[in-house]
């Protein structure tokens, strides 16, 4: 029917119920399993989940399974038999690794070895799409299409999830208008809204850049603490500043300023990341002791806004060559990489060795 989502729909749906405590079922053929994020799962869910006929298991990432000293059978993930006693609290702290100094002993824990983990898995990415921390838990569902119309629930198939987080949804203007800025008058900022509901993303040109030549370009991505804060952290309030300025001093360019915080992991986990930076912990390292890839980002979307406002080739500011490739990847000559070397603090000097040693950054 027309009128029903899509599943990248039905995806974006359940990233939202998760986010909020909601329950979400994944299916792969007859087999099924009902699922909550451990950071948002609720008391009262928490005990319906219980009162199912089978265990309930808490799925978390190898890499966590080894800091809690919990036996990963499963490859890259462990599946823990959940105590009957088990909290809400308990459920953050297993999942948390920013806690680990304040609630240190959660053990000793049986996990899983008998059956499969693959709708597992799935959960544990669709948590991770919603940012939230990768931890779910689950409990295997006899007859899903009664229960699933009982309860009202997102429901979706396993193998659509792997396909439809893999790609960006299309992104459509939404708005544009004049914006004079500190930098140049002729100012224009650009609204893009995906097709799912996602974030939104902006373009800010600046003068008219002539599209038969490389414009100045600089992919920007959100930084709430370093671009509105003034945070010595990190680099990006004087890079988004020093860009804009150069666009103005040349009098044109666009900077795509994508809603992508955290290099793709949210505000939320940002935090959790500093924090594991305050123990001890490097940039890098922080993002995978979370269960995340040190750049969750796709820079792919960067490429789609050019072509849409008409560019073909751009001369890039950036230190990054992941962007760099990622632009001649999908079509976007890169006619020139400008380095953007400003901002460096007495608190950041380890944080850009960091990029430079672990992430390619150039120097
Ligand atoms: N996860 C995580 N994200 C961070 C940290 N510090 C800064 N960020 C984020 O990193 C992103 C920085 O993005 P960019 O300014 O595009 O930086 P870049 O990838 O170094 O590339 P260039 O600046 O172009 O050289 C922003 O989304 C920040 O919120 C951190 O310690 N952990
Ligand atoms: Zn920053």
């Amino acid at each position: 029917m027309s009128l029903a989502p899509d599943i990248s729909e039905l995806i974006a749906r359940a990233r939202a119920d998760l986010r909020m405590g909601l329950p979400v079922v994944i299916r792969a053929g007859e087999r099924a399993i009902i699922t909550c994020a451990a950071e948002t799962v609720t008391e009262d869910r928490l005990r319906d989940l219980r009162a199912l006929d089978e265990t309930p298991v808490v799925t978390i990432t190898a890499r966590r399974a080894q800091t809690l000293k919990a036996r990963a059978y499963d490859g890259d993930l462990a599946r823990i038999v959940m105590p009957s006693d088990a909290t809400p609290g308990w459920l953050r702290s297993v999942a948390d690794p920013a806690d680990d100094l304040r609630a240190p002993m959660k053990g000793p824990m049986t996990t899983q070895r008998d059956g499969t983990a693959d709708l597992h898995r799935t959960a544990l990415a669709l948590v991770k799409a919603a940012h939230l921390l990768p931890a779910a838990v689950a409990v295997p569902l006899a007859d899903p299409s009664a229960f699933v119309a009982a309860n009202g629930l997102t429901a979706i198939d396993q193998d659509a999830v792997s396909e439809i987080l893999g790609r960006n949804s299309p992104l459509h203007e939404v708005v544009s208008a004049r914006l004079p800025m500190e930098v140049s008058e002729a100012g224009r900022l650009h609204v893009f809204r995906p097709e799912d509901g996602g974030e939104e993303h902006y373009a800010i040109e600046i003068g008219r850049p002539n599209r038969a030549a490389p414009v100045l370009a600089r992919l920007h991505s959100a930084c709430f603490t370093g671009d509105l804060m003034g945070s010595l952290k990190c680099d990006c309030g004087p890079q988004l500043r020093a860009a804009l300025a150069q666009m103005g001093a040349e009098g044109a360019g666009v900077l795509l300023y994508l809603n992508q915080e955290g290099r793709g992991i949210g505000l939320a986990n940002k935090m959790r990341a500093y924090s594991l930076q305050d123990q001890g912990f490097d940039t890098v390292e922080a993002n995978h002791r979370l269960g995340f890839e040190d750049d969750e980002r796709d820079f792919r979307i960067g490429s789609d806004l050019l072509k849409t406002l008409g560019f073909s080739a751009v001369r890039l500011l950036t230190n990054n060559p992941a962007k760099i490739a990622m632009m001649e990847q999908t079509g976007i000559r890169v006619a020139e990489r400008v380095p953007l070397r400003v901002g460096e603090t007495a608190h950041n000097t380890g944080y850009l060795a960091t990029k430079a040693a672990k992430s390619g950054h150039l120097l």
